[in-house]
């Protein structure tokens, strides 16, 4: 078993066919009985492939509003939901239930037609985004809800489904760095969904320098139509800063 663990040292990079997988992202929020992931990502010279999420403690409803404390009162049959997506081919939401999987549909982020009616998406540790930060963007773009505040890529998958509006990962230290079996099954179904994923200089996520994201910093996950409003109000108070 050892051994196997141990062949998961791949380095990473531009070339070949690599799986990322985290078998349990938000460990404080497993730990917590709240939001975690079970996380798939296959890249392809470095460009994500195929991306999937297990979210066991989601709701199965794609349209259930999107609280922090979401999922707790579902029911064994009304909670756990996985999301996929293949590149060029769009993403879906699934059931994951007692009874097994059940059928997928499509999922499609919600358009963002008044931004003071949106809300930002975040993580619960103040440590792994700066969240006095987000609350000034919002500020800037009149969003005056309160962030939801959820641990893991379920975020991504909330997002995807159309149930939260923007996900939001602003960098509390300038030396960390992303890993990429945090990002890449949810970078490409928000972007499969509708949405634009990238760093909070507007660039890409780069998958293909090795097992972080070196070259990014952050993450900004929007609707492709206001993706670059946001991206210019987070560079303004990231400037002032
Ligand atoms: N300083 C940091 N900034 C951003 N993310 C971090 C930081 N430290 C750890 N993480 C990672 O954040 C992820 C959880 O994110 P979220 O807050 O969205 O639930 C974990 O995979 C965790 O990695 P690790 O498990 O290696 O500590
Ligand atoms: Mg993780």
């Amino acid at each position: 078993m050892l051994e196997i663990i141990d062949q998961g040292n791949s380095k990473g990079g531009a070339k070949g066919r690599i799986w990322t997988i985290d078998p349990i992202d938000g460990t404080k929020g497993f730990l917590r009985g709240g939001q975690y992931a079970v996380c798939l990502g296959l890249m392809v010279d470095g460009d994500v492939k195929v991306g999937v999420l297990g979210c066991p403690n989601l709701p199965v409803d794609d349209a259930a509003p999107l609280t922090a404390d979401i999922g707790t009162n579902a029911t064994d049959e009304g909670r756990g939901v996985i999301f996929s997506a293949v590149q060029g081919q769009g993403a879906t939401s699934r059931p994951l239930g007692t009874a097994g999987l059940a059928e997928g549909k499509s999922i499609a982020m919600k358009p963002i037609t008044e931004m003071s009616n949106a809300s930002f998406c975040e993580s619960v540790e103040a440590g792994h985004s700066d969240q006095g930060v987000a609350g000034q963007i919002a500020q800037k773009l009149g969003i005056t809800k309160p962030s939801v505040r959820m641990d893991s890529q379920a975020k991504y998958g909330s997002i995807a489904r159309g149930a939260g509006d923007i996900y939001l990962r602003l960098p509390t230290s300038k030396s960390y760095q992303e890993k990429i079996w945090d990002h890449a099954a949810g970078d490409l179904i928000v972007r499969e969904a509708g949405g634009q994923v990238t760093d909070v200089s507007g660039n890409r996520l780069d998958f293909s320098v090795g097992r972080t994201l070196a070259e990014n910093k952050g993450v900004i996950a929007a609707p492709a139509a206001v993706h670059d409003q946001v991206i210019k109000v987070v560079q303004e108070v990231l400037g002032q800063q």
